[in-house]
């Protein structure tokens, strides 16, 4: 199966390196293109991919080809080529739907929200297909997601907020231990910045591993660090003060974000 990747910026370089890292594309199986050649060139210089002379050089050398530019540009983009029936077009845009994308392709369409932690083949792909695959296309692709991360399939109503606890998330949690780093060098000026932050990142993978090999919930880990009545216990009661509401105003921002990424897409729709 002869792969294409089709935007080179963050998340369509992470596919390149996970697809060859996994083992899930040999490298003579991709044909890649961007906008500007220089992404591509770098790429090439490690894997021996090939690089096409267009968009449409990449679809048409393609069963599956991932779009991997920003929402905007997406429909656009499909919109200008002659993509070949038998090809899968698989968009990675938040707020490009099913339906949009079914009306720029007569083919198989899928939606896949990934996640930049798939460079490391961990995290949640979450995904949605259109009812125009094939059974081969279908387990073609959950091969190819299944390899660099656990496969979810979703509805494009639960999508938006699955996309923050999966997608953002590897993000949001950075901004989350920023804070909490400096907020340590504000209370410990002794604490050097980096020090901090170091701490944290160790931290950060030992819990991760505790999590996932003893299989703890969240409450049995909390209960085997927070000594009844010690110290954890007043750092958790801050969280459960302050959290909440900035959780809930987190997810609601990020729906509003949705909301009119959307909106752009449909009003694209109708200039056509
Ligand atoms: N970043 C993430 O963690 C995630 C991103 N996504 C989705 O992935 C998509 C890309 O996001 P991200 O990688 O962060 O964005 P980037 O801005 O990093 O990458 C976009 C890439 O698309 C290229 N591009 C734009 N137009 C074209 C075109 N017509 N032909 C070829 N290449 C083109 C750009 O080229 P140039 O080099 O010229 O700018 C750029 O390399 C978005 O739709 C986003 O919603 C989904 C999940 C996670
Ligand atoms: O922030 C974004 O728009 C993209 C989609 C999900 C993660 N990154």
């Amino acid at each position: 199966m002869n792969i294409g990747i089709i935007g080179l910026g963050s998340i369509g370089q992470m596919l390149v390196k996970a697809f060859c890292k996994s083992g899930a594309a040999a490298p003579e199986k991709l044909m890649v293109f961007n906008r500007t050649q220089e992404k591509a060139e770098q790429l090439q210089a490690e894997y021996k991919l090939a690089i096409g002379k267009t968009a449409q050089e990449v679809c048409d050398h393609s069963d599956v080809v991932f779009v991997c530019t920003k929402p905007l540009d997406i429909l656009p983009l499909l919109r200008e080529l002659t993509i070949p029936a038998r090809t899968h077009v698989v968009s990675v845009a938040a707020g490009v739907s099913i339906a949009d994308l079914e009306g720029v392709h007569t083919g198989a369409v899928s939606k896949v929200i990934p996640t930049v932690t798939s460079q490391e083949l961990r995290g949640v792909s979450l995904y949605a297909c259109s009812q125009r695959l094939t059974p081969e296309q279908r387990e073609h692709f959950l091969t190819l997601l299944s390899s660099i991360s656990v496969p979810q399939e979703i509805s494009e109503q639960a999508i938006e907020t699955a996309t923050i606890l999966t997608s953002s998330a590897p993000g949001l949690i950075a901004g989350i231990l920023e804070s909490f780093a400096q907020a340590a060098v504000r209370k410990t000026p002794e604490l050097s910045i980096d020090l901090a932050r170091h701490m944290l990142v160790e931290t950060m993978l030992g819990t991760a591993m505790l999590l996932q090999k003893e299989q703890l919930g969240f409450d049995q880990l909390i209960e085997r660090v927070a000594t009844k009545g010690g110290i954890t216990e007043e750092g958790l009661r801050v969280l459960d003060k302050t959290l909440p509401a900035g959780f809930d105003e987190l997810f609601a921002m990020t729906e509003s974000k949705h909301d009119r990424l959307k909106q752009l897409v449909q009003q694209q729709n109708s200039a056509q």
